[in-house]
C-alpha cells in the first residue's frame, strides 16, 4: 500500500517537474529571443534588395504585406504528385513557386514568409524530397474566421516548396518538377533562389531556361546575404555579387521573363521556431520585401493594402504614403519597362460595356504595347530538329559537378510572342476558329480569357504533337544566335509546340490580370484545363531534352560560351541606375572576403552550432536538465533541433 502511494507521489512530482521544465524552457526561449532581437534588428550591415526595373515597395507596402502574411496562415493542400488530382479544380489559386539548388534556402524562405515552421530545413542538401503546396487563408488554426477579414476563410494563394537541383537531388524529382512546370496552368511567378556567394551556376541557367520555355515569369532571390554581414564594405560586395547575378542570368535581355529586381534575404537560419506555432523572425532581412513581391505576383497587393488600411495598420504612416502608390507599378528611374501588372491593369481598365469608348486595338498592337517589342514580319518555318541530349539538372549525390558557365540565355517574351503570332497567322496549323476568337476578343477591347481558354484547350486536345520537341531552347540558345536578344535566330528555328503557345496565352492572361484579383478573374483563369495528350514523366523529360539539348561537355568548353548579355552590364560594378533599398551601411573599404569560395561556405554551413551557455533562467534550466537526466536532455535536444 505504502509502495503504491510512493509511486503515485513520484509520478506526481515527476509530472510537476516536467511542467516546471517546460515553463523554464519557454522562459529561456523568451530570453534568447529578446537578446537576439536587441542584437540584430535592424541589422546594421544588411544590404537589401535591388530594384532597377520596378520601384521598391514603400514602408506602407511592407507593412501591408506583413499584415497579410501575419493573418493568413498556411495549410498544406498537397504534396508530391498531389497536384495531378487537382488539375481540373476550378478553384485553383495563384501559385507562387520556389526553385533553386539544394541547400540554397527554399524551405527556410517559405518558413520565414509564413512565420511558421512548416517545411523541414536541414544543412544537408536534399532535405526536401517532394513538392509541398501551402495555401494561405485568413483563418484560425481551427478553421474559423478571423475578425476583420469579413468572415472570408477562402485561401488566397499557394506557395510551393520544391526539392532542390544539383547536389543531393535525384533525377526523378527533376522529372516530376519539369512535368509540373510544363503542365501547371496557374503558376504566377517562380522565385529562383541563388546563394549570393555561389552566384549563377550551370544548373540555375538550365532551370531559367525551362521557366522561359514554359512562359513562367521568374524573379531572382539572393539568399544568405548575411554572409556579407561581417565585411566592412557590405554594400559594395553585395552590389558586385548582384551585378554579376543580373548579368549572368541575362535579366537585362530585352523582354526577358526575368523581373528586373533582386531581393536580398539573409539570417533566415537564425529563426527561432517553436513547434508549428508562429515564429519570430529574429535578425532575418528581406522577408517583407519578398512578401510584397509574392503579393504582387499573385495580384493581391491592392487587397493587402485595403485590408491593412481598414484594419488601421497604416494609421501611423502619413496619408500620402497610404495609397497604393502610382509608382508601385510604374516606370523605374532608369526608364525600364513598366511592370506587366500595371501595364495590364491599364490595358484592361477599358470598359467592357457598349457604353464605354470603343477601342479598335488589333492583336498586334495590343501585344506590341503589352510586350513592348517589335513584331516580326514574316517567318520561315523549318521542321523541328530531333532532340539530341537529355538535359540533367537533378543529379544523384555523386554526379554533382558545379560548373558555372554561360551556355544559355532566357527565352524572351518577344520570342514567345513571335511564336504565338506565327501560329496565329497559320490557320491551317491551328484552326481558324482559335485565331478568330482571339482577334475578336482583343479588338473588342477586352480579353475574354474564357473563350481563349476554351479554344486553347480544344487546340491542345486536337494536338498530336505532344512528343514534339519544345521550341525555346533552339530559339533562345545564344550559342546559335548571333543576335543577343535571340529574336533573330528564333525566326529560323522550329515551330513552337502547342504547349508553348498555350503557355504564352496563359502568361499573357496572368500578366493582364487586374491587381484587384477578383474571384471572377481568378476563376476564369483557374478553370483552364490541363494540357492533354501528355505522357507523364516521359513527356516532361522529352520536353526538357528538347528544350535544352544540354551537353555538359560542350557547355564546359570555353569555346562554346555564348555571347554576353546585350546591355553593357556585367562589369562587376553596377551601372548605378537601379535602386538599392539599403539600410545603414558602413563606409566602404577594399576587402576580399574569404567566403567567396564555395568550399569554405560548405564548411561553414556544416559547422555544428556552439553549445549554449547561459545565465539566470538558462543556467537554472541547465541545472534542472542535468538533474532530470536522460529525458530532459532528450527534450532539450529536440528543442534545439527545432530551433535550428
Ligand atoms: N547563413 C544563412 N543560412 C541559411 C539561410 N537560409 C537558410 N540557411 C541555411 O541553409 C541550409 C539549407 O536550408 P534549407 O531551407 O533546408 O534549403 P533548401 O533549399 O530547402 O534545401 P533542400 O531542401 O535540400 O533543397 C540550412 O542549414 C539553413 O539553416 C540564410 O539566410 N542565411
Ligand atoms: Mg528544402
Amino acid at each position: 500500500m505504502q509502495g503504491s502511494t510512493c509511486s503515485s507521489c513520484l509520478l506526481l512530482s515527476r509530472s510537476r517537474f516536467h511542467r516546471l521544465l517546460i515553463e523554464l524552457q519557454n522562459g529561456r526561449r523568451r530570453v534568447h529571443s529578446r537578446r537576439s532581437r536587441q542584437k540584430a534588428q535592424p541589422h546594421p550591415n544588411a544590404a537589401e534588395s535591388w530594384y532597377w526595373q520596378t520601384t521598391p515597395p514603400t514602408r506602407t507596402n511592407l507593412a501591408a504585406a506583413d499584415h497579410f502574411f501575419k493573418h493568413n496562415s498556411p495549410t498544406r493542400i498537397w504534396t508530391g504528385e498531389g497536384w495531378r488530382d487537382r488539375q481540373n479544380d476550378s478553384q485553383e489559386l495563384p501559385e507562387i513557386i520556389f526553385l533553386g539548388r539544394s541547400n540554397v534556402g527554399k524551405s527556410s524562405i517559405i518558413n520565414a514568409l509564413t512565420s511558421c515552421d512548416i517545411n523541414r530545413v536541414s544543412s544537408v542538401p536534399g532535405a526536401t524530397k517532394a513538392m509541398a503546396a501551402w495555401t494561405l487563408a485568413a483563418k484560425t488554426p481551427e478553421g474559423g474566421a478571423i475578425k476583420g477579414w469579413d468572415g472570408d476563410v477562402n485561401p488566397k494563394l499557394t506557395l510551393v516548396d520544391m526539392p532542390g537541383y544539383g547536389h543531393g537531388s535525384q533525377t526523378e524529382w527533376g522529372n516530376s518538377i519539369v512535368e509540373y512546370l510544363s503542365k501547371r496552368r496557374n503558376i504566377r511567378r517562380a522565385f529562383v533562389l541563388i546563394d549570393v556567394l555561389h552566384g549563377i551556376w550551370e544548373r540555375d541557367l538550365d532551370i531559367l531556361k525551362i521557366l522561359g520555355s514554359s512562359a513562367i515569369p521568374y524573379q531572382i532571390v539572393a539568399t544568405k546575404c548575411d554572409r556579407f554581414a561581417h565585411l566592412e564594405d557590405i554594400e559594395g560586395e553585395t552590389r558586385s555579387a548582384f551585378t554579376k547575378i543580373r548579368s549572368e542570368a541575362y535579366l537585362d535581355v530585352d523582354d526577358s521573363l526575368g523581373l528586373g529586381e533582386i531581393i536580398a534575404t539573409g539570417f533566415l537560419d537564425g529563426i527561432t521556431t517553436k513547434n508549428s506555432t508562429r515564429i519570430w523572425r529574429g535578425a532575418a532581412f528581406g522577408i517583407p520585401n519578398l512578401q510584397w513581391a509574392v503579393l504582387r505576383a499573385a495580384g493581391l497587393e491592392t487587397y493587402a493594402m485595403q485590408k491593412a488600411e481598414s484594419h488601421g495598420v497604416l494609421k501611423k504612416f502619413p496619408a500620402e504614403d497610404r495609397v497604393l502608390s502610382s509608382q508601385e507599378d510604374s516606370i523605374s528611374e532608369d526608364g525600364g519597362q513598366e511592370s506587366s501588372q500595371n501595364e495590364s491593369s491599364k490595358m484592361f481598365s477599358i470598359p467592357s460595356t457598349s457604353s464605354g469608348p470603343e477601342t479598335s486595338v488589333s492583336v498586334e498592337d495590343f501585344l506590341r504595347d503589352i510586350l513592348n517589342s517589335p513584331l516580326r514580319q514574316a517567318s520561315t518555318r523549318q521542321p523541328p530538329k530531333p532532340a539530341s541530349k537529355r538535359a540533367k539538372i537533378f543529379f544523384s549525390l555523386t554526379e554533382d559537378q558545379y560548373m558555372p558557365s554561360h551556355s544559355w540565355k532566357p527565352s524572351s517574351r518577344s520570342s514567345l510572342l513571335d511564336d504565338w503570332l506565327e501560329d496565329a497567322e497559320s490557320p491551317s496549323d491551328m484552326g481558324s476558329s482559335y485565331t478568330g476568337n482571339k482577334r475578336q476578343d482583343y479588338s473588342a477591347g477586352k480579353f475574354n480569357e474564357t473563350s481563349a481558354t476554351k479554344s486553347d484547350a480544344a487546340r491542345r486536345r486536337s494536338s498530336t504533337g505532344s512528343s514534339a520537341p519544345m521550341w525555346s531552347h533552339e530559339r533562345s540558345d545564344s550559342r546559335t544566335s548571333p543576335d543577343p536578344r535571340g529574336t533573330a535566330s528564333s525566326r529560323d528555328q522550329p515551330a513552337p509546340s502547342r504547349k508553348g503557345v498555350a503557355h504564352t496565352v496563359d502568361a499573357l492572361g496572368a500578366m493582364s490580370r487586374p491587381s484587384s484579383n477578383t474571384d471572377a478573374n481568378a476563376n476564369a483563369h483557374h478553370s483552364q484545363p490541363p494540357i492533354s495528350g501528355g505522357k507523364g514523366v516521359l513527356r516532361g523529360m522529352d520536353a526538357l531534352e528538347a528544350m535544352s539539348g544540354f551537353d555538359s561537355r560542350r557547355s564546359s568548353n570555353p569555346k562554346s560560351r555564348p555571347l554576353q548579355a546585350s546591355k553593357g552590364h556585367g562589369n562587376g560594378k553596377g551601372n548605378g541606375k537601379g535602386q538599392w533599398s539599403t539600410r545603414g551601411t558602413n563606409p566602404s573599404s577594399p576587402s576580399a572576403y574569404r567566403d567567396r569560395h564555395p568550399d569554405s561556405t560548405r564548411k561553414e554551413q556544416s559547422r555544428p552550432a556552439a553549445p549554449g551557455k547561459g545565465k539566470g533562467v538558462t543556467r537554472g534550466m541547465d541545472a534542472l536538465e542535468a538533474m532530470l537526466g536522460g529525458d530532459s536532455a532528450h527534450g532539450r535536444k529536440t528543442g534545439s533541433q527545432r530551433r535550428k
